[in-house]
This record gives C-alpha cells, structure tokens and sequence, in this order.
C-alpha cells in the first residue's frame, strides 16, 4: 500500500466532515475477490439513491475519492430533480472488461441487501443492467434492470430527452427562444446519449457539428444524419456554434478548451463537466451562459427513481420534460443573486435540502 492510500485512510473521518458524508462500507468477499466501496452521502431526503461504478483505479485512495465525489454529486441531483431520494455509490475496484462474473455481482447483492433499503443502486460506467441480474438475486435494492427483468431498461433515450429539453430551456434563455431550429449545435461524444441527442436535435433542424474517437459511431451518425458536419475531436471547442454539448467524459470544461469556445452557451450529458468548480466562474467572465451538468442529465435518475415507484414511462418523461423549468428557475436565480449558473444550482438544491429535511422532522412519527 502507498504511503498516499495510508493517509488517505487516515484521512477519511476528515474528509466525510468536509463534505457531510454519513457513512461509508467497505466490503471484501474472500470467495470472489470482491472489493467494493460504498458512500452514503445524505439520506435527509429519503434513502440514497446512485449507480454502481466498476474501474481498475490505480489506488484505493483514487477509488475511495471516487465514492465520496460522486455520492455527494448524486444528493444535489435527486433534490433538484425533485425526487425522494438522497445520495449514495457504489466503486468496485477491478476491470470491467475481465473481472465481472454472475458470482462477484451476487457478492455486491449480499452486501447491498445489510443495508435494509438505506441504498439502492444500478448501472454506472463499467457495469450493465445484467451484472444487476445477477445482484438481484441476493437483494431486492437494485434498479436499472432490463426491461425483460422488470426493470426500466436503458436510461440514455431519457437522458438525451432530458438534454433535449435543457438546451431548449438555455436557448431560451440565451436566445430568447426555444426553438432549435436553424441554430448551430456542436456535439461531442455520440455514444448511447450524444446519438439519442443528435437525433433529436436533427429532428428539430438545427445546424450539427459532431465528433467522437470512436469511428463507428461517426460513421453510423453519419449515415442516418447526412447533413452533420463531422470534425476531429480536438476541433469540436472552437466550432463557430450557439451551443456546445459535451456528451463524452468529465472535465471537459478546463484551462485549455474553455478559451476555445466560440459558443454563447454550453449544454451536454457529461457528468462532471466543470475541471475545477472555478471554470464555472470563467464560463461566466466569458459570457458563456453554461447548463449545470446534474440538471440537464437527470432524466436517467428519474427514470431509475421512478421504478422503485412501479416504473411508469409516461410519468417518467413528463418528469424529466420539467428540467426545462428548473434550469429556467436557475437561470433567474443566479442572474437574481448575480451568482454564476452552477452556484445559483447548488444554492437552490441546499436550500431544498434544508427545507425539506425539516418538513420530514416536523412530521415524523416518533
Ligand atoms: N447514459 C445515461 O443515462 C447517462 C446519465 C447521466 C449522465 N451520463 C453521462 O453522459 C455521458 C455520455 O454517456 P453515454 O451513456 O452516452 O456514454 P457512452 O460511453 O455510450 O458514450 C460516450 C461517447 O463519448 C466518446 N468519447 C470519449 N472521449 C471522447 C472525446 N475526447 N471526444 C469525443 N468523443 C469522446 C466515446 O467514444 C463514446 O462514444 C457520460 O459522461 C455519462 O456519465 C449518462
């Protein structure tokens, strides 16, 4: 074990203090080689709600990290995607593409099921709805199953909806409407939610720019959308555009590519846009007028959260549909306290939080 993984455990009372964590799992099976992490952030709003991600880290330290972050990330998400849940994740540490077996996500399922319903978690980068399958079977806290398992299915058609609508709500704001038609979007990534996207945003008639590192997935866009312009990834920051939709990887938003952009505005998929929260401030300095990330991704959450209600497709979307109004109302809030875009988003969901947390405690039943 490195020196940095030995102060980090150390460190870990100091950093769930930081961030209000309430509690983290780490859980080891001998007979399956099962190493996973799992952080509850906050459970004011209801028990914690996130995926299960499965990565080789480099470090348990990098793995631990990865916890915290993203739980934390996942209670802004659930309240303000106004769902009853509050933040949680799970990392396994090992190679997706070589270590999964029915047995190491039935090993996850005995662990998720001590928590009584304290968490429930699904699909997240590495992991598919059917390694749940095999979860499911020793524990009844998991969503995300394929729709032929009673689950909901695959969540990026939602979540490119969701997109859809927040880049309405930001041509709204930026432009004075919400029609598509005849801006120009640029678009990076085109995998299972930049394509769902593109589609989308084709359908309305907007102007598409489209890059990915995957070939395939540039032919195929290609192919059924003839009247994209392709560009090499490293082109797709300084296309001459209205918009800019990340829908690849986070941190895509740093010191090199935000001087790049020509765009009034940035509105993608991709978890965890923002390098560091200061690029936020710099989007701003620049007249950039940038979508949070967790709002205009959400749809996936409200399906996921959704099926623990008895999934209901229609009531699903008509709930995503609304990230139009809630970045609408994070528009008017940050230009109200003249904060930038992503702290007005982070204010609106704590104040949320604080509200809510205390209706709960007035009425709970001793
Ligand atoms: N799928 C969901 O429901 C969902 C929900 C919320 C957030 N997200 C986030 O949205 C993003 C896209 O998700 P997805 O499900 O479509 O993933 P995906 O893996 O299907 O697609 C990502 C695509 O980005 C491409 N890519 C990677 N690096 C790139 C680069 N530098 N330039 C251009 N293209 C690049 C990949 O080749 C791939 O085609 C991710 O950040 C994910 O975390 C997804």
């Amino acid at each position: 074990m490195s020196k940095a993984d030995k102060d980090a455990i150390l460190n870990i009372f100091e950093e769930m203090e930081k961030y209000g964590h309430e509690q983290v799992i780490f859980n080891y099976d001998k007979a399956t080689g099962l190493k996973a992490i799992v952080a509850i952030h906050d459970t004011t709003l209801g028990p914690a709600l996130g995926g299960c991600r499965m990565w080789d880290y480099q470090t348990e330290q990098e793995a631990l990290n990865d916890a915290l972050r993203l739980s934390r990330g996942m209670t802004y998400k659930c309240a303000v995607a106004g769902v009853t849940h509050g933040g949680g994740k799970t990392v396994i540490l090992g190679d997706h593409r070589t270590q999964k077996s029915d047995e190491l996500f039935q090993a996850l399922g005995t662990f998720i099921e001590t928590l009584k319903g304290r968490y429930y978690t699904g699909t997240d980068v590495g992991t598919v709805g059917m390694d749940f399958v095999s979860a499911a079977k020793q524990s009844k806290y998991f969503v995300g199953l394929p729709e032929e398992y009673a689950g909901s299915g695959n969540s990026a058609i939602i979540t490119a909806y969701g997109v859809w609508r927040a880049i309405k709500a930001t041509a709204k704001e930026a432009f004075g409407t919400d029609r598509l038609e005849g801006l120009t979007i640029a678009v990076q990534g085109l995998g299972k939610v930049g394509y769902d996207l593109v589609r989308r945003l084709h359908e309305e008639g907007a102007k598409l720019f489209v890059t990915d590192v995957f070939e395939e997935s540039v032919i195929r866009v290609k192919k059924e959308f003839p009247e994209v312009t392709v560009v090499k990834p490293d082109e797709i920051f300084s296309v001459e555009c209205d918009i800019f939709s990340p829908n690849a990887l986070g941190a895509c938003l740093n010191d090199e590519t935000i001087p790049q952009l020509k765009a009034k505005a940035v509105c993608g998929a991709a978890n965890n846009q923002l390098a560091e929260p200061r690029h936020g401030d710099l989007l701003q300095a620049k007249g950039i007028l940038y979508a949070p990330d967790y709002i205009a991704n959400a749809g996936g959450l409200i399906q996921v959260a959704d099926e623990l209600k008895g999934y209901n497709k229609e009531r699903a979307f008509k709930n995503a549909s609304l990230i139009y109004d809630i970045l609408l109302q994070v528009y008017a809030t940050s230009k109200k306290e003249h904060i930038p875009t992503y702290k007005a988003a982070d204010v609106m969901v704590e104040r949320r939080i604080e509200t809510i947390g205390r209706l709960n405690r007035k009425f709970r039943v001793k």
